[in-house]
């Protein structure tokens, strides 16, 4: 049985202009009751909090282990030390794939969990697919206002998943009115074998038309050529071992609520999402960013469709369309957020920068070189 520590001075709460109330509480309680403490009386796991960006440290947390060439990324080296989901760089990825027979995979690492019920901070694995042991799986919506970090959150999923897949393996479609991933848009694997391009921002009716088109069409040709073909979660691992490699197929729709009130597109596109989400199986799968969580914006229907919800920054009444009532507020920290995991409870994430940088445009520059 643990003791449970006495505590008989407290600290004065100091709190700095960079701080934030919640690094106050922790440093508080490290102070009052420290690690070394802890371990004596038999608390052995007390993990670190979740990275926050702050002025001095604005890229705590990154997809990819940064390059050590130096020559990459010439800002001076603030003094705290990155922090990295995946303990490898990128190119190390990149020739990680070319070795390896790759496995088709949904499972995206997009930053870090915090679970104090088992004291573990762990990866936070975002599952598309919905093939394993992780939290949570299936469509997913993130919602958030604006500078809350979809846009970047979007990004760390197209790097890890054009790191981890040839175009043969990985189709992406992307629905982006704001140009917030134009990073990725020469890349092969945005462009149909039919030749056209599975980009749009969605301005015109005719071209979200086409675009939705061609999708539907390439979901009616994969079930029209496997109409015989019995679809579990495991078949498409089974199809690529026996050689038959078709791609996985990601729709991606940022800021999906300036569609909503487009009279001509917005029932097309919900069925889009719905028609997406119904072939998960036969390896479809659809992420959803927004600033608006009510139904005037998010229908119901799309609500329901996506069974995986991030809330990042969200305000009471947005966390109660996202989550329920369960609810408890983060604070607005870029990336912080809220997840649901299967268990019904609510995990406190921090997801991942797709690359370092001081300022946004470095950052967006380190990702362009990145993708090139
Ligand atoms: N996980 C993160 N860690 C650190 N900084 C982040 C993170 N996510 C986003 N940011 C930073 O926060 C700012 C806003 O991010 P982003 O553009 O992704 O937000 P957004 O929600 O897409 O905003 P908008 O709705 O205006 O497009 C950017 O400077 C970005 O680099």
């Amino acid at each position: 049985m643990i003791p449970t520590p006495t505590v008989n001075k407290t600290p004065q709460l100091r709190l700095s202009r960079s701080q934030t109330l919640f690094e106050a509480a922790i440093e508080r309680i490290s102070v009052a009751y420290p690690k070394d403490q802890a371990r004596k009386e038999g608390i052995h796991s007390w993990p670190d909090p979740l990275p926050t960006p702050t002025f001095q440290r604005p890229d705590p947390l990154l997809l990819f282990t940064p390059a050590e060439d130096g020559s990459r990324h010439p800002e001076a080296e603030p003094s705290q030390p990155y922090q990295a989901i995946i303990p490898m760089t990128r190119n190390g990825m990149l020739e990680h794939r070319n070795r390896e027979r790759i496995k088709p995979s949904m499972q995206i690492p997009l930053g870090l969990i915090d679970k104090p019920e088992e004291q573990q901070v762990d990866t936070f694995l975002v599952d598309l697919h919905g093939t394993t042991e992780a939290r949570s799986g299936g469509p997913l919506l993130i919602a958030g206002p604006q500078h809350s970090g979809k846009a970047t959150a979007l990004q760390t999923m197209l790097l890890w998943l054009t790191t981890c897949f040839l175009p043969e393996r990985l189709r992406c479609a992307v629905v982006d009115p704001l140009g917030e991933l134009d990073q990725f848009r020469a890349l092969p694997h945005f462009r149909h074998p039919n030749g056209e391009t599975l980009w749009t921002n969605g301005g015109s009716d005719e071209d979200l038309t086409r675009f939705i088109r061609t999708i539907n069409a390439d979901i009616q040709q994969r079930h029209d050529k496997f109409s015989n073909q019995h679809w579990d979660k495991h078949t498409l691992t089974q199809l690529w071992s026996q050689g038959l490699t078709i791609p996985q197929f990601l729709l991606i729709i940022s800021n999906y609520q300036s569609f909503a009130e487009r009279v001509s597109t917005s029932s097309e596109l919900k069925r889009l999402i719905q028609t997406v989400a119904e072939a998960r199986l036969q390896g479809y799968y659809l992420i959803l960013t927004t600033t608006e969580t009510s139904a005037r914006y998010i229908a119901p229907e799309v609500m329901g469709a996506c069974s995986t919800k991030i809330g990042l920054a969200l305000n009471e009444q947005q966390r109660h369309d996202l989550f329920g009532h369960a609810s408890f507020p983060t604070e607005a920290i870029p990336g912080r957020g809220l997840i649901m995991t299967v268990d019904r409870r609510l995990h406190q994430v921090q997801l991942a920068l797709p690359a370092p940088g001081q300022t946004e445009s470095l950052r967006d520059q380190h990702l362009r070189q990145e993708i090139a």
